[in-house]
């Protein structure tokens, strides 16, 4: 009998670097960044119903159901496959929304891995990233599940094996438009292309991070605050703040510093995401 109920992790990415090469006709930026997991995320389960209807119990503030990119997730596999059976859907959800941590890109690879699965649909990986780009240019790295260096809006991606350090993440209590960051007229959008492979370490610049500097002063701060112990990264267009250390116990030292006002997480950096490493365990 195919299993009928599953909980599967949805973990956070960081961007190790970014940078912003251009602009494309149709507004989408190109750009050049390295993706890597961490060890920490939301927990989604799932339980085939056999009626075809697709139904998340919890709920989003702000995002309306048929918004939420795990509906829209599960929507469109089931219109591409034709497939006929339902999902129930609940999600335990601790990545904050708008930190830049792909928790949205996140939750929707785990949908379409999950429901591959639990549908039996049999499609293999190039054909869900496909799907999964539709849904955000983030999720096709998820889709994959292996650290990776990411060109053209992020899709065509190159797996890499960066070092894994203990981070600790910060997390400003302000939501990021990434929208927003890549409309801004002073974003750098002419960084020269790296052509070096693998790319050569000292490449940790993130040009979205003066614009976002700029507008959010939660981000300053947290960056102001991590940069006194480490290099302090910003992930994506933010909110989110990161630094690498050699271990648990000294991530977890400058965390016991944060104030009530700036909180954070420590984390393990991963080259496989924790998704692939339980479905691994299913097959
Ligand atoms: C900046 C990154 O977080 C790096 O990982 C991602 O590239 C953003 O990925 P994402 O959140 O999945 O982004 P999407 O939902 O595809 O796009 C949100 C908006 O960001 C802008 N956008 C995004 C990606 C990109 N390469 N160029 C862009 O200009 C577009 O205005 C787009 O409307
Ligand atoms: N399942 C979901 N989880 C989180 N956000 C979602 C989800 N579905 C839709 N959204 C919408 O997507 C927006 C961006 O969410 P997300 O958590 O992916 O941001 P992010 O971490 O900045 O992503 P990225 O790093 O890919 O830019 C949210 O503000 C929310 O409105």
């Amino acid at each position: 009998m195919p299993a009928k109920q599953l909980t599967l992790p949805s973990p956070a990415k960081l961007n190790l670097m970014l940078h912003i090469l251009g602009r494309r006709e149709d507004g989408y930026h190109e750009l050049q960044t390295l993706f890597q997991f961490l060890d920490y995320g939301d927990e989604i389960t799932f339980a085939v119903r056999d009626d075809g209807v697709i139904r998340l119990h919890t709920e989003f503030e702000g995002v309306p159901h048929d918004s939420n990119l795990i509906v829209k997730a599960a929507k469109k596999l089931q219109a591409q496959s034709g497939c006929s059976l339902g999902i129930d859907i609940w999600i335990d959800k601790v990545l904050p929304m708008g930190g830049g941590i792909g928790g949205g890109s996140s939750n929707a690879a785990t949908t379409l891995l999950g429901l591959n699965h639990l549908w039996q649909l049999g499609w293999d990986e190039d054909r869900l990233a496909a799907l999964g780009l539709t849904l955000g240019a983030d999720v096709p790295v998820f889709v994959r599940g292996h650290a990776a260096f990411a060109e053209g809006v992020g899709e065509k991606l190159t797996p890499v094996d960066p070092e894994e350090p203990w981070y600790l993440v910060l997390v400003p209590q302000v939501s990021v438009s990434t929208a927003e960051i890549f409309s801004d007229p002073l974003l750098t959008r002419n960084t020269p292309p790296i052509k070096v492979r693998p790319v050569p370490k000292g490449n940790s610049r993130n040009d979205c991070l003066p614009v976002v500097a700029r507008r959010y002063p939660e981000v300053r701060n947290a960056l102001n605050l991590l940069g006194k112990f480490t290099e302090a990264k910003l992930t994506g267009t933010g909110s989110c703040v990161f630094g690498g250390f050699p271990s648990k116990a000294e991530a977890d030292k400058v965390s016991a510093l944060l104030t009530e006002t700036l909180t954070g997480f420590v984390a393990k950096g991963s080259n496989i995401s924790m998704l692939h490493r339980k479905l691994q365990g299913l097959l």
